[in-house]
């Protein structure tokens, strides 16, 4: 089924967020439900899946169309089947330990189950959140992994100290990433008090350090397979 989208029904500052893009001499008729040219914007927080944008296009007089068809749009996803020969790092905080080691384990769970070898993965420990982000640095420029998956536990305790040390951990990961070029994944939780992180660690949220191991996967492969 063919999915008509109008942007002139959405307000101008939506719409630049969601990413329309107008081109000169389109129809800007709400009724007509012409505007048709549809990109994911690079900032946007929507994701457009394929099947629910599947647009026919407006055919002009002169037999060209008035925007572009989803069918021609290259979609770049990493594959979490592909592992063969994808190298990951985990570094993992001592720092509440009780509640490092089962995410760790989550972690290294996730890559058996996905076919990741054992002598692909190397686990760096360090005191704790706060150290990650250099260590992952290090490890991220050494260029011996594909992806790496950062785990700690932050939880909140009488000070100001929690928010000190979660936003350090958050912001070491990311500017790891950013300043070696190999993703390193947030495994970090930051948590009000114990229950949250027992909960998140394998209890009744699940374990987010196997889900940080399957980001990893997923962007390890798409940097190896379709950024290089
Ligand atoms: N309180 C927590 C810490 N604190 C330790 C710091 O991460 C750091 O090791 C120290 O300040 C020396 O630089 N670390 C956690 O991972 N979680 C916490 O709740
Ligand atoms: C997150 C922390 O660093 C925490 O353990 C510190 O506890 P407190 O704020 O009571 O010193």
């Amino acid at each position: 089924m063919a999915l008509f989208v109008s942007t002139d029904c959405f307000l101008p500052a939506l719409k630049s967020q969601l990413g329309f893009v107008q081109h000169e001499g389109q129809n800007r008729s709400c009724g007509n439900i012409n505007l048709l040219h549809l990109r994911k914007a690079p900032n946007s927080p929507f994701l457009l899946s394929a099947p629910a944008l599947e647009i026919k296009p407006h055919v002009q007089s002169k037999g060209r169309s008035s925007f572009s068809q989803t069918a021609a749009v290259k979609h770049l996803t990493g594959s979490v089947t592909k592992t063969q020969g994808l190298r990951f790092a985990v570094v993992v905080a001592r720092f509440n330990e009780i509640i490092t080691r089962p995410l760790l384990e989550g972690a290294l769970g996730t890559f058996k189950n996905y076919s990741v070898q054992d002598e692909d993965i190397d686990v760096v420990w360090v005191p704790g959140g706060f150290e990650i982000g250099v260590v992952a640095t290090r490890l991220g420029k050494s260029g011996k992994y594909h992806a790496i998956v950062c785990i700690g536990a932050v939880i909140r305790g009488d000070t100001t100290h929690y928010d000190a040390v979660a936003n350090s951990a958050a912001s070491g990961v990311l500017s790891a990433g950013l300043n070696s070029g190999v993703p390193c994944i947030f495994g970090v939780l930051t948590c009000e008090n114990m229950d949250q992180a027992i909960n998140r660690a394998g209890g009744k949220s699940g374990n987010k350090g196997a889900e940080a191991a399957l980001t990893a996967i997923e962007m390890a492969s798409l940097f190896e397979h379709h950024l290089k």
